[in-house]
């Protein structure tokens, strides 16, 4: 009979899962789509170990009913999903997975940056409606990157790597947040400044910050006008962060360039969004992480997380380790 019970709320490789399989009995949600909230709760009352996505809505009335819960574990860095305070309250260690993302998020934030500034889709698109008839000398035109100013909201794992990549193509790189870095801002030559001076000198601004309570719908009407005319926004990090309306209506008033956003809110955004029609507008379905070799860093890393806070160990990877220090 094994010691544990645990809710994994995707199908994961088998492979992965094996250390659990030894150690629990194992409950993997079994559809394409996540469980509803109800299932969740229901499944996750009877578990020691839960094992969730960015999908799912850990919120504290779904804690305070599950009385056997020793660990959650995230398969994601980002956790705004979870009501990590209560989980804390409750001793609750919730685990995450920093880093193995960040090099492949940060590849997708730029090909975002690439996309938009050089109308990838729009080009497309015009391939797809039959109006691909010549060379039009001034036909289809984009802004150059190089040379250009980047301005990055979050200078973390994946704004640093972000600015890498930006390094190499010759921008000049702003960035804002809490507090400097000198460290990594120096590597490249990031001057640190205000949010509001990053949104008047930025030709592309590239979010990095997670979603808080201080960073919903950091962009919106506001901070759009603040922007140069003509730039480009780039989301790889929470769709609540922006105000979709209020993004909306700087594209369409001209005022924005473009944008590229790999996440919204909701998710998935409605297929007659507007967003979804705006010319120069690149939306992709939230797949910063997704590559297999990452991907499968990610899930071998919540089940390390999850094995850890089984055992009652310090989690490798850890959202709220103050828990420890209680213990
Ligand atoms: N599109 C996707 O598939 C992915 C999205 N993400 C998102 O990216 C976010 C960042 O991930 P990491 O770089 O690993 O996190 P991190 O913790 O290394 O970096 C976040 C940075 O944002 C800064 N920050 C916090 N509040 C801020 C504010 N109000 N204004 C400006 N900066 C602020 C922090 O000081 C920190 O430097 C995650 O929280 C997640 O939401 C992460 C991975 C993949
Ligand atoms: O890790 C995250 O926070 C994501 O959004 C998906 O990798």
């Amino acid at each position: 009979m094994s010691q544990w019970r645990v809710f994994i709320t995707r199908r994961l490789p088998d492979d992965i899962l094996a250390p659990l399989f030894e150690h629990a009995d194992v409950d993997v949600w079994p559809e394409r789509l996540p469980p509803p909230y109800d299932e969740l709760r229901r499944r996750t009352a009877a578990a020691d170990g839960l094992l969730c996505m960015l999908t799912d809505r850990i919120d504290a009335s779904l804690i305070a009913q599950a009385p056997r819960l020793r660990v959650i574990s995230q398969m994601a860095v980002g956790y705004d999903n979870i009501d990590v305070a209560a989980a804390t309250a409750r001793g609750i260690p919730v685990g995450h997975t920093p880093g193995v993302l960040t090099e492949s998020t940060a590849d997708l934030a730029f090909a975002l940056i690439l996309a938009a500034a050089r109308r990838l889709l729009d080009g497309v698109r015009f391939i797809e409606r039959g109006a691909w008839q010549t060379w039009e000398p001034f036909g289809l035109l984009g802004q150059d990157v190089h040379g250009k100013t980047l301005g990055i909201v979050g200078l973390g794992r994946i704004g640093a790597a972000t600015a890498r990549r930006a390094h190499g193509f010759g921008m000049r790189i702003l960035y804002t947040g809490p507090r400097e870095k000198p460290d990594v801002a120096a590597a490249l030559g990031a001057t640190y400044v205000s949010f509001e001076r990053l949104l008047a000198e930025s030709d592309v601004v590239s979010i990095h910050c997670p979603l808080t309570p201080a960073t919903r719908h950091l962009f919106n009407a506001d901070a759009f006008a603040r922007m140069k005319p003509g730039a480009i926004l780039v989301n790889t990090a929470r769709g609540g962060i922006v105000d979709h309306d209020a993004l909306l209506a700087a594209l369409r008033a001209g005022h924005l360039g473009a944008a590229g956003l790999d996440v919204t809110e909701p998710e998935p955004l409605p297929s007659d969004h507007p967003l979804m029609q705006c010319e120069r507008v690149i939306i992709t379905p939230h797949i910063g992480s997704a590559t297999v070799q990452t991907r499968r860093r990610m899930a071998q890393m919540a089940v390390a997380n999850l094995l850890a806070g089984l055992r009652g160990e310090r989690l490798p990877h850890c959202a709220n380790p103050e828990v420890f220090e209680k213990r």
